[in-house]
């Protein structure tokens, strides 16, 4: 899948990776970036952290088909309906990579106080060799990968229009996270599409 889309050669053991850091040119970007920043019903999620629950350092919006129900951090999200915008982006990619998404985690990093912890792709209903397809909008951020063993490591800095695909084991053999930053940041969107293998989520695993 995405055979067209460059490999991104990493030494991380297991880890498929596609990279297009020009998918959308300037313009598009700027345009999508404004066009999600007011049309995606941004909310708080919380998670949960040795059973306390913690306003997640982002804010989200689950999107996706009625029957994409998914559960993380101990959360079970009925997906919210697709916007224009989202819904254009999900048929090109779906158009480009054979992918089936039929869902989109979007979250929206307000500063460089907002990231994500350490966590992989993994929950059930994605199935065991998922593919996630990763949009990022606005500031350029550092996106970390690491090896399950945390031996090996690599760093991508995922710029304004670029497009990150993880295929295959990765999510398996590695984990990834969007450190916070002391310096300042702007705001960032990130899309990752999914696919949604079964309707009932069986259980959550792992902590963002
Ligand atoms: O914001 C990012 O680039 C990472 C997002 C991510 O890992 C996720 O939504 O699972
Ligand atoms: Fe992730």
């Amino acid at each position: 899948m995405g055979e067209h889309i460059p490999a991104l050669i990493t030494d991380l053991p297991g880890a498929i990776l596609r990279w297009a850091p020009g998918f959308l040119d300037r313009d598009q970007a700027d345009r999508l970036l404004r066009q999600l920043r007011n049309e995606i019903p941004w909310e708080q999620h919380h998670v949960r952290l040795f059973g306390r629950s913690h306003p997640a350092p982002r804010l989200s919006c689950w999107v996706g088909d009625a029957q994409a129900r998914y559960r993380y951090s101990g959360t079970l999200f009925e997906p919210r309906p697709w916007t224009p915008a989202l819904s254009a982006l999900r048929n090109r990619l779906n158009d480009l990579l054979g992918a089936g998404f039929n869902s989109v985690l979007a979250n929206l990093y307000r500063g460089g106080a907002d990231g994500m912890g350490w966590h992989a792709d993994d929950e059930p209903e994605l199935g065991p060799d998922p593919l996630i397809a990763s949009l990022s909008l606005g500031a350029p951020r550092r996106f970390l990968l690491r090896s399950r063993d945390r031996r090996q490591r690599a760093e991508l800095l995922l710029t304004h229009g670029s497009l990150l695909l993880m295929e295959g084991a990765t999510q398996q053999h590695t984990q990834h996270s969007l450190p916070k930053t002391a310096r300042p940041s702007g705001e960032r969107i990130n899309l990752t599409f999914r696919r949604i293998v079964n309707a009932t989520p069986p259980g959550a695993r792992g902590v963002r």
